[in-house]
């Protein structure tokens, strides 16, 4: 029987008029440290902000939401990611968190990550199928962040098509219902990689290791939603922005609203001098 409870969560996730999914994600630290991070070291500034814009769904760890999202209850979906990287073993996803806690405060999905093609694959995959096992069992979404970052994967072939193809298909075989992942860097070859998997999977797209500018940032999410990506779940580019209610506003527009580059730049600018966000 299908499982009532997954399709009401994934509905809140995805927006049923551009079939797109919108979420941010905050959960950088333990893979990556807390300096460099500075538009998350105040965490709670940086959630009430990218709040303000709207999005539909929020990923972050289970301390941070449990301390952060008291005031913004229902405004958004907690996507609870379950597992992170140590920065000296960026090769490994642990797990630190639960299916059952992800449930208790209110997630409409669980999030876990995994590196591909590297020397703890076979572990994570393991893990991964338990996870997802018990996420079908209690009707919860299971995304996975998965990149091909694995120690046998050269640095410049971490977006070739193939690779990234692995990671979706892997991703969709081990039971999971959305898959984060790189743009592969053309719409071509990450429409390729997308036809790896059946249509009713989804395919979204992660933001800050891809692009250095906000038009080559535009242009990629507009390629990638023009090509079949599902939607985005994007972090360092938009919590680092300058004005970070204002980028995901233009992203809504953009990903919910097919604006064009040049309609989201126009709107950029004009949230950057009226800063009337609760207009949009
Ligand atoms: O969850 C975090 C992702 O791995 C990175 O997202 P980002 O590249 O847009 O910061």
């Amino acid at each position: 029987m299908a499982m009532l409870g997954k399709e009401v969560r994934m509905s809140r996730l995805v927006n049923p008029k551009s079939n797109k999914m919108m979420a941010i994600t905050v959960d950088h630290a333990i893979s990556r440290g807390i300096a460099n991070m500075t538009g998350i070291q105040d965490i709670q500034s940086a959630i009430d902000k990218i709040l303000r814009g709207k999005p539909d769904a929020l990923t972050m760890t289970k301390g941070i939401a449990e301390h952060c999202m008291w005031k913004h209850v229902g405004e958004a979906s907690i996507l609870m990611k379950i597992s992170n990287p140590a920065p000296a073993n960026l090769t490994r996803d642990v797990v630190f968190g639960t299916v059952d806690e992800a449930i208790r405060m209110g997630a409409d999905g669980v999030s876990v990550g995994a590196i591909t093609m590297g020397d703890f694959q076979g572990k994570q995959f393991e893990e991964i199928g338990k996870i997802s096992e018990e996420c079908m069992r209690k009707g919860m979404p299971l995304i996975g962040h998965v990149y091909p970052k694995g120690e046998n994967v050269p640095l410049q072939e971490r977006t070739a098509w193939e690779n990234i193809a692995y990671c979706v298909r892997s991703a969709c075989e081990l039971g999971m219902d959305i898959v984060k992942t790189t743009y592969t860097g053309d719409p071509d070859s990450m429409a390729k990689a997308i036809s790896c998997v059946p249509s009713s999977f989804r395919v979204v797209i992660q933001g800050g290791d891809a692009c250095h500018t906000l038009d080559d940032y535009l242009n990629m999410i507009r390629d990638a939603m023009d090509c079949g990506v599902g939607g985005v779940t994007m972090g360092r580019f938009i919590w680092d922005y300058k004005d970070v209610t204002a980028l995901v506003i233009v992203l809504r527009y953009l990903i919910h609203e097919k604006y064009s580059v040049k309609e989201a730049k126009e709107l950029l600018e004009h949230l950057e001098n009226k800063k009337d966000y609760d207009k949009f």
